[in-house]
């Protein structure tokens, strides 16, 4: 199907012989008609259906068993009916009484630690037998066989305890599970799935490209790629960021490669160029999803998933915003997938200080702006704007300040952007003036305040934007600047500030809630050059 008209994911093939018995299982319903090209969408099932089930004998069909699948930990008593062959069933029930009693017991012994575990560390889990959390990284070994150059590099970074969406992530991958996770911005999705990755694939080997990292941008895709490779010190997996130049000439039959981090359209260009064979990845991560999912991505995400053709291949999506459209639609194509949410869904992260200032106009907020600087500069600051026009313009507005101040935005080239990152990184400069081509994924460590000196076009992006301060733990502060064209949409703002614990005045609590198309309302250009003299 050419990529133009497929729906997302369409071209995945439904594997008849692998799945003959469930197959057969919806040939025999009358009431359920099976349509060929929709046989991996998840129809959700009535209460009245899941009540049913309950009562039958489940038919014990592994879907998706792999080498080394662990289901020692598991949620909710259906693991009685799913988890064992009908075989080891009628075993086990010949096994004196006591016996039986015992391991049932110890199962809910089991079950009841997992679930302490999950509301000590806010883990909200959906789907059928979930591995238990685990409690420290030394469980990788213990459970997972982790190889030890692993956990060194762990200790190295100073990883002591893995963080909750790390504790539940990563089993559910491990035991080749798919996984919708959702989880505060700078909370160490990264690890959560590198690290199933890497010890999924194991060794480096001649096979071809087998694992596959998307990321909505390239500053992100530069990142993961030095973290992944941090991660996989002292084994000699070949790691691969797809640049413009690989996506364009390289023939990826002749270049080792185990792991590829890509955007999505460079490596959309790079399969319509029949340069790359996507057919062995075994392990595929969609991070930032729900913007992967946005339109104007979708298509190239289509393809790409059509290319990993791997039947056994485990996908996993991860954000700090999953939209309830993202969830629908990625239940369509992944395959008893285990959804993991940490917190609540679409918050920002409680270690951020919240504030909204109204800046009256343009003007009032470069005022407000340059206020704020003598009052008190506490870099670093990132300050983000609705676009690359208004960033160029408060760049040549502050240049001039006693501020070292530096500018990202996509009319730079890819050397410029790198040198803005790095900078910034480096601390030479203390304030980066950025539009959202960085405000997802990217981890400046330490960053003390971000400016929304635009208001952000939606909830999605306040929450990644704010969320390149306090990570991992750390406090940082959000200010907000908004005018009159922006209150219709305060009250979204508003809401995402109160679920996280911040106060937000009664005044904006009380309005209308708008549903919220992108904001990006005409705003006067940014400038202390009196009007008659522009
Ligand atoms: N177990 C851990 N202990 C301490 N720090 C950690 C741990 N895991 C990750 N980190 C650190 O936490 C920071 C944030 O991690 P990461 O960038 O993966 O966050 P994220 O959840 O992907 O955020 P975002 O939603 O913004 O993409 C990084 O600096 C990372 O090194």
């Amino acid at each position: 199907m050419e990529e133009g008209t497929s729906f997302l994911f369409s071209g995945v093939n439904f594997n008849r012989k692998k799945f003959a018995t469930d197959f057969s299982r919806f040939q025999n319903k009358e009431s359920e008609k099976v349509v060929e090209d929709s046989s991996l969408f998840e129809i959700p099932k009535s209460e009245a259906e899941v009540e049913a089930e309950k009562e039958e004998p489940v038919v014990p069909v592994k879907k998706r068993k792999r080498k080394g699948q662990v289901s020692e930990g598991v949620e909710g008593i259906s693991v009685f009916k799913t988890s064992k062959s009908a075989k080891a069933a009628k075993a086990e029930k010949e096994k004196p009484g006591n016996e039986l009693t015992e391991q049932k017991k110890k199962l809910n012994r089991q079950l009841e630690r997992d679930s302490l575990t999950r509301k000590k560390y806010d883990i909200h889990v959906s789907g059928n037998n979930i591995p238990s959390p685990l409690d420290n990284f030394s469980d990788l070994t213990s459970r997972y066989g982790c190889e030890p150059y692993l956990l060194q590099n762990l200790a190295e970074l100073g990883f002591k305890e893995p963080t909750p969406i790390q504790r539940q992530a990563i089993p559910v991958l491990l035991s080749g599970r798919e996984c919708f996770a959702c989880a505060p911005t700078g909370s160490g999705k990264t690890l959560a799935f590198v690290c199933p990755m890497l010890m999924k694939l194991k060794l480096a080997s001649n096979d071809g490209i087998r694992a596959v990292i998307l990321c909505p941008t390239r500053e992100l895709a530069a990142q993961t790629t030095r973290e992944c490779k941090k991660m996989a010190k002292g084994n000699k997996f070949y790691i691969k960021l797809m640049t413009k130049e690989l996506a364009r000439n390289a023939d990826f039959s002749k270049i080792r490669c185990d792991i590829l981090i890509s955007t999505p359209l460079r490596l959309r260009l790079a399969i319509q160029k029949k340069k790359v064979d996507l057919s062995r990845v075994e392990y595929l991560v969609l991070d930032e999803s729900d913007k992967l999912f946005e339109l104007g991505l979708l298509k190239q995400i289509d393809s790409v998933v059509k290319a990993c053709s791997n039947p056994s291949i485990i996908r996993s999506l991860f954000s700090a915003t999953l939209p309830d459209f993202v969830e629908e639609l990625a239940r369509t194509i992944m395959h008893d997938a285990v959804r993991v949410i940490i917190g609540r869904k679409n918050t920002a992260s409680d270690t951020i200080k919240q504030k909204l200032v109204f800046a009256g106009s343009e003007e009032g907020k470069l005022l407000a702006l340059r206020q704020s600087f003598k009052e008190s500069l506490n870099p670093p600051v990132l300050i983000f704007l609705q676009s690359k026009e208004r960033a160029k313009e408060l760049y040549g507005e502050l240049l001039f300040e006693n501020v070292r101040v530096g500018a990202i935005h996509s009319d730079l080239s890819q050397t410029q952007r790198e040198n803005a990152v790095d900078d910034f990184r480096a601390g030479k400069t203390w304030v980066l003036i950025a539009t959202d081509v960085i405000a997802r994924g990217m981890d400046f460590k330490g960053v003390n305040c971000v400016i929304n000196y635009d208001f952000p076009d939606s909830a999605a992006a306040y929450i990644h934007r704010i969320g390149r301060c306090g990570r991992a733990g750390r406090s940082g502060e959000a200010i907000t600047f908004y005018t009159e064209a922006d209150i219709p949409y305060l009250r979204n703002i508003a809401n995402v500030m109160s679920t996280s614990g911040c106060e937000v005045p009664s005044w904006i609590m009380a309005l209308r809630k708008q549903k919220w198309k992108k904001h990006r309302p005409g705003r006067e250009s940014i400038s202390t050059q009196p009007k008659d003299e522009e």
